[in-house]
Formats: structure tokens, C-alpha cells, sequence
């Protein structure tokens, strides 16, 4: 061990095992957490370093280990979903899997949208893997929804929709899974009887069920990506191609080609609603463990000096723990927003489930505010812990240039993130709701108030300043008020349309103003979820360290976001000043339990998989093991010398 990460350990002002329990939701979870983890030390799971491999070596890699998962899940009696993710995740560690797909959209979209007849035909089969699946909505051409061209014509001749990609630009591009899924679920514009009905989702099988050969259908791999070497993301072009009326999802064509309306068009979007709720707990899981890596390695690692005494650790230069501190501040803060997602999605999809869809549109803004929010935040993060390491985090050995390539996508996929924070259109009907007198409930009742407390521009110093900036609920009251900025993304609306502009040009000529809106709306959620879940901390060492840590990226986001809160008149120019001398402050009471907030985590070394972040610190001797693996060095004189250099 080495003996600056042991010193570490020994500084911690808190039970690092009491915070493992509050982060996992108790102590019997942590412990099945970590019977689950065992599952690596199994020799079947053994394999090379992506980083070592081809991109044909890796995704053939990554097929056998997901048949192996599937196999182990089995043989290991896992079956409780939960503990099915935690078991993927700690095997699958910083890579994808290839069937993927099928976890996370084909099995969702056939249970939330099968009838009673259609689960008993397809869930056996996707449930045994006999059927493996994927879920292809985009296309070439388009990703919004009401834009795709891929079409399916109910034929009441034959009982059978037509599905047609009749473009280039309709070819659907980017499932996941084009050379591993047999079926996928796809999403087409429906017609019958000379209508189109709008998006709706279809079974189709692309492959024969024992050779794999595709059906006439052309399918395959869109070829090398950023990151994502493990998935074979696929395009798929159908000509003509016929399935039985049974396969539509939720039945909604009568034989004779009548068209039933569902309670809503818009429970077809089920799954991605599902997807970017996951996204926000996945964003805490990464930036945990990007500051696992550089907070470790930030301990151990010696460089320059402060004073003429010997090289300090470079967790100790102010700017180090500038760059990393409130990282691990957010860490934190997404971990106990990723949690109420997650229960936020299963009470509201419950709700759902009976028939009460009222609260459709708010889960649908709030994970798509906050799976944009997080994946942001957490995107530019993971690139500042890999810069915090310098040189060796440029090396894959550190896995920061993994974690960085695999989780960008997250910006994109499930919907882009601009276009996401431009789902405020329930923000700025809310700000308007509560304006005309409406009770507003759940999260956006703040705006009832609003009509009182103004948040317009005012001279900071007419303003007293009534908010202390050491007090958390002070905060969280600023974040609030500064979240009303809904207020001028509407007021920017309402003049373009005194201008005569139309709705959409008004509302496009907004949509700075409504990002912006967006974007401080779900910052006031973070900070504020941060807050809530300190009261629920018992035990005074945990509540006091995260308490700091809750200041910290409280005070940190308004310095960010200075303007803002100047412009509002929430605080003065003087608080301002006060805030990177507390800002600083902070990061002192920090430091000793740096490491030890980081351990709370609780990532094996094997699903780490970083040498920079390795728990026994022992950094430089496996830095050098590692690199003398690299494929260049499997002979000594590499064969190019031979024809070309000698
Ligand atoms: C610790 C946790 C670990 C978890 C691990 C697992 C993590 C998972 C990792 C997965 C890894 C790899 C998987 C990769 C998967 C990637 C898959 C994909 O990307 S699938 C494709 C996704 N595509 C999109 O997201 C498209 C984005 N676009 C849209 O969603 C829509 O076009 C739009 C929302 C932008 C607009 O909707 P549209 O209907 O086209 O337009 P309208 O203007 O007509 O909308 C009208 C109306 O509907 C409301 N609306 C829209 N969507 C929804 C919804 N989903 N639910 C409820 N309501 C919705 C919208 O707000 C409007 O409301 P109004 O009241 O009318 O204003
Ligand atoms: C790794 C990966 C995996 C994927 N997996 C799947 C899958 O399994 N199945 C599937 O169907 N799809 C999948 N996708 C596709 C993904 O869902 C889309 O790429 C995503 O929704 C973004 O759409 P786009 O690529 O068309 O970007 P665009 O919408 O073309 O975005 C380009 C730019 O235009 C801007 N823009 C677009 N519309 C607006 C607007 N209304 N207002 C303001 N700005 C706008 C965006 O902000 C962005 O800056 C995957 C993508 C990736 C990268």
C-alpha cells in the first residue's frame, strides 16, 4: 500500500463504511452489492484490455461476455432486476455491452407495450434470448419524432402492415446491435385507410432465427464511432417488407383497418422517457468514479514544490482541489438525484400503469431536463479529472479516455441535450398557470409564488442583502428565485409575439432564454435535492462532511453563474466577493477526507479498471507492467523495422 493513500485513510473525520451504506440505501444492499461484485474473480470473465484489441477483437470480446453474463446470471441465481443492473454494470465496467439494446429499450418497450397476447408470445422469447433485439426509431435523415419517414401501411387484404423505408434519408441509422439482434422494435409512421396515425411501434424480425442470415432486409454495422467500439450501432432499410398485424405494439388497427386512438400518443415514447431517467443515476456513477481516479492519483502523486521542502502531493495546490472538489461535490449531489429519478419514474410510470396519465408531461420534462443537465455537467467533468492527472491521464492505462469516449454519447443519444433543455414548453405552461392564479403542486410550486418576489433586474445595491451565504437553505432559496427566470424566457415569447411574429418563430427566437431557464430550473433541483437529503443524515461526522460538500457546489454553481444572480438582485457585488474566500475555505475543510469520500464509493479495483486510480496507490510499478503488455512490445524488434526502416 502505498504509504501517502495509507496516511490519507487515517485522516478521514467519518465512518466510511456508514457513508458506502447511505449511498447504496443500507446496509443489506451494499453487502449483496459487493456478493454481486465477487462475480469478477470468476476466470470466465477474464479478458484483454480493449484498449490492446482491434475493433472486430473488441466487439467479438464483448459478444462473448455478454453470452457469458447471461449464462453466469443463471448459474449465479440472479434474478431480481436490480441486482441484474448492479451484476451488468460491475461486469461490463467502463464499456458497453453489445446487447445492450435489448436490456435497456427491446425488453423495456415490449413490457410497458405488449398486450396480454403479445407478452405471452414475445417475452418468453426475448426473456430466453432466443430473441435478441434492439430499438430502431432514428433514422439517416431525421431524429424528431414527427419527422421520420419509415412508413408502415396496414394491408387489411393479407392482415399485414408494409413497412417501408421509401428514402436514404429513411433509413434508420444507429440502433444498437445490427449484427447481434434478430428483431427490433421499429417506429414508423402508421397509415391505414389512406390516414397516417403518427409514429407507432412494430416487431420485425431482420434475421433468420437459426443462421443469423438477414432476411431480405438490408442490415449492418455503421462503422467505427468515437467510442462505443463494443456495439455494432446498425443501419437498417427495409423495401416492402411484411409482418402480421399482431406485431404492432398496443394493437391499435381493428382487421378491417380502423384506427384506435391510445389515452395518449405519446406513451409510445415510453422508453426513452425510461432511458433518460437511467441516464441521470449513470452520470453520478461516472463522475464517481472519474474523481475516484484523479482524487486517488492526486494523493499519491508528488510534484513542483509550495515551500522549499520536499515534493508535495498535488492534492495539496489550491488549484488542483479547485478543479476537483467540486466535482466530487457534484458526484455526490447526482447520486442522491440519480435516486430520485429512479423513484420518481416508478411512482409516476405506476401511476401510469392504472390509467392516471396526469402526470405524464412533468416526468417527461424532468428527465429530459435532467439527463441533459447531468450528462453535461458530468461530460465536461470526466475531461477535468483526465487533465487534472496530466500526462499519465492521457494514457488509456488511467481509463479517463474511456470513461470520457463512452459516456459523451449520452449528450446525444435519447434525444439531444438543446433539444431536451427546450423541453421547457411545461416550464414556461406552468410559469403561465401559476401567473393566472393556479395552485401549482410537485416540483414547480415554487412558481405560485412568483407573482410576490419578482426576479427582474434591479441595481444589486438596492437590494438588501438578505441571503447569508453560509447558510444552505439561503441557497437554496437564491437557486430558486434565479430558477424564475422562466419569467423572461416567457416574457421573451410574449414579445415576439407583439411583434406579429408566429408561435414557433417567437418560440425559436427564445431559445436562448428558455436553455437558460431550463438549465437553471434543473440546478435549483440539484441543489435542493442535495439539501433534502442532508436532513435525512443522522450521524453528525457523514451529515457535517456532506454538508461542506453541499456548500461547495451550492456556492460554486452561483459563481459560475454570477451573472445571473447580480442581475437579480439575489446578491450583492460584496457576497460575491465573499464567495471564492469561502469557496476556499471550503476546499481546506475538504481535503483530509478527500480520499476517504472518494473510498465511499466503493469501486473495486476491477471495475475501476484504472491503474491512476488503483486503491493500494501503488501507481508507477503498474503504470510500467501495464505498458510492457501494449501489443507493440509482443517482439522485439517490430516487424515494420523489417520492411520499411532497415
Ligand atoms: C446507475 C444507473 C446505471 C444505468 C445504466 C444503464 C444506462 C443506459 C446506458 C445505455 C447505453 C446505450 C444505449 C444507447 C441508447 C440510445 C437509444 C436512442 O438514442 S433511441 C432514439 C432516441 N431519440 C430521441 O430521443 C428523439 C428525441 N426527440 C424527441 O423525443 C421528440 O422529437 C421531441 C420530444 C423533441 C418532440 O416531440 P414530438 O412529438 O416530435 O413533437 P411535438 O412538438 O409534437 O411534441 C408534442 C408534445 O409532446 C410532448 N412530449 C414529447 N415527448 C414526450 C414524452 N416522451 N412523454 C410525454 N410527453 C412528450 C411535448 O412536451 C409536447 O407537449 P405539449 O404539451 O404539446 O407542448
Ligand atoms: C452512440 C449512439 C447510440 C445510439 N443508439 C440509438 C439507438 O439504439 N436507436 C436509435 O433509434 N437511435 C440511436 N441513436 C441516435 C440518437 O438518438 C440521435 O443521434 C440523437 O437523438 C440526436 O439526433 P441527431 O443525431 O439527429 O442530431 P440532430 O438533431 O441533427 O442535432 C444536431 C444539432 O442540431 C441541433 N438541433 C436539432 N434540433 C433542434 C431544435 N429543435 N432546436 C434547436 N436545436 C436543434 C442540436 O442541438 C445539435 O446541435 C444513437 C446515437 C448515438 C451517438
Amino acid at each position: 500500500m502505498n504509504p501517502d493513500i495509507v496516511k490519507e485513510r487515517q485522516n478521514a473525520s467519518f465512518d466510511v463504511q456508514k457513508l458506502t451504506y447511505i449511498l447504496d440505501g443500507g446496509p443489506e444492499k451494499t453487502k449483496r452489492r459487493r456478493e454481486i461484485s465477487l462475480v469478477l474473480n470468476d476466470p470466465d470473465f477474464d479478458e484483454e484490455d480493449p484498449n490492446f484489441l482491434s475493433r472486430s477483437e473488441r466487439y467479438e470480446q464483448a459478444v462473448r461476455k455478454s453470452a457469458q453474463m447471461i449464462l453466469k446470471l443463471r448459474e449465479y441465481g440472479i434474478s431480481d432486476p436490480a441486482e441484474i443492473n448492479c451484476y451488468k454494470s460491475v461486469v461490463r465496467g467502463n464499456f458497453h455491452e453489445s446487447l445492450g439494446l435489448h436490456y435497456v429499450m427491446f425488453l423495456p418497450t415490449l413490457y410497458s407495450q405488449c398486450d396480454q397476447e403479445q407478452s405471452k408470445k414475445w417475452l418468453p422469447l426475448a426473456t430466453s434470448f432466443e430473441v435478441l433485439g434492439t430499438y430502431a426509431q432514428t433514422e439517416l435523415g431525421h431524429t424528431h419524432l414527427r419527422g421520420l419517414e419509415t412508413t408502415a401501411t396496414f394491408d387489411p387484404t393479407t392482415q399485414e402492415f408494409v413497412l417501408n423505408s421509401p428514402t436514404v434519408t429513411s433509413i434508420k441509422w444507429w440502433p444498437g446491435a445490427g449484427k447481434t439482434s434478430n428483431h427490433a422494435v421499429v417506429l414508423a409512421q402508421l397509415y391505414t385507410r389512406g390516414k397516417c396515425h403518427g409514429l407507432h411501434a412494430f416487431i420485425v424480425q431482420l434475421r433468420h432465427m437459426d443462421t443469423h442470415e438477414p432476411l431480405p432486409i438490408l442490415v449492418g454495422d455503421i462503422g467505427p464511432k468515437f467510442g462505443f467500439s463494443e456495439v455494432d450501432n446498425g443501419f437498417l432499410k427495409l423495401d416492402h417488407v411484411r409482418i402480421p398485424r399482431e406485431n404492432m405494439l398496443m394493437k391499435h388497427v381493428e382487421p378491417d383497418g380502423r384506427y384506435v386512438k391510445p389515452a395518449s400518443a405519446k406513451l409510445t415514447y415510453g422508453t426513452m422517457v425510461f432511458i433518460r431517467s437511467l441516464l441521470v443515476g449513470l452520470s453520478a456513477l461516472v463522475m464517481a468514479k472519474s474523481c475516484t481516479i484523479a482524487i486517488r492519483y492526486s494523493a499519491v502523486r508528488h510534484q513542483s514544490e509550495i515551500r522549499s521542502e520536499p515534493e508535495p502531493q498535488i492534492l495539496d495546490y489550491q488549484t488542483q482541489q479547485y478543479k476537483l472538489f467540486p466535482l466530487l461535490a457534484t458526484a455526490y449531489a447526482f447520486s442522491f438525484v440519480g435516486q430520485y429519478m429512479t423513484e420518481t419514474y416508478y411512482r409516476i410510470s405506476g401511476d401510469i400503469n392504472q390509467g392516471d396519465l396526469s402526470e405524464l408531461p412533468e416526468l417527461h420534462a424532468v428527465s429530459a431536463g435532467l439527463k441533459a443537465f447531468t450528462t453535461w455537467t458530468t461530460n465536461t467533468g470526466i475531461e477535468v479529472c483526465r487533465m487534472s492527472c496530466g500526462g499519465h491521464g492521457y494514457s488509456r492505462s488511467s481509463a479517463l479516455p474511456d470513461l470520457y469516449a463512452e459516456f459523451t454519447p449520452t449528450c446525444t443519444y435519447e434525444g439531444e441535450n438543446t433539444v431536451m433543455m427546450l423541453q421547457t414548453a411545461y416550464l414556461v405552461k406552468s410559469y403561465r398557470q401559476a401567473k393566472a392564479g393556479e395552485q401549482l403542486r410537485g416540483i414547480m410550486s415554487y412558481l405560485n409564488d412568483m407573482e410576490q418576489r419578482h426576479v427582474r433586474a434591479h441595481p444589486a445595491s438596492a437590494r438588501p442583502a438578505l441571503v447569508d451565504i453560509n447558510d444552505l437553505s439561503d441557497l437554496v432559496e437564491s437557486y430558486k428565485l434565479r430558477a424564475a427566470l422562466v419569467e423572461s424566457a416567457a416574457k421573451s415569447i410574449q414579445q415576439e409575439l407583439q411583434k406579429r411574429r408566429s408561435h414557433e418563430d417567437a418560440w425559436n427566437n427564445s431559445a436562448i432564454d428558455l436553455v437558460k431557464a431550463s438549465d437553471a430550473h434543473c440546478h435549483y433541483m440539484v441543489v435542493k435535492l442535495f439539501t433534502d437529503k442532508l436532513s435525512e443524515i443522522g450521524d453528525p461526522d457523514i451529515n457535517l462532511v456532506l454538508t461542506t460538500l453541499a456548500q461547495l457546489y451550492a456556492l460554486h454553481g452561483i459563481a459560475l453563474n454570477s451573472g445571473d444572480f447580480l442581475q437579480a438582485g439575489l446578491l450583492t457585488v460584496p457576497q460575491m466577493q465573499q464567495i471564492p474566500v469561502r469557496i476556499k475555505e471550503l476546499l481546506c475543510l475538504i481535503r483530509p477526507n478527500a480520499v476517504a469520500l472518494v473510498d465511499a464509493f466503493d469501486f473495486p479495483d476491477k471495475v475501476l479498471s484504472s491503474v491512476l486510480g488503483r486503491y493500494d496507490g501503488n501507481v508507477y510499478e503498474n503504470l510500467f507492467e501495464w505498458a510492457r503488455r501494449s501489443p507493440l512490445n509482443a517482439t522485439e524488434v517490430h516487424e515494420s523495422f523489417h520492411k520499411y526502416l532497415k
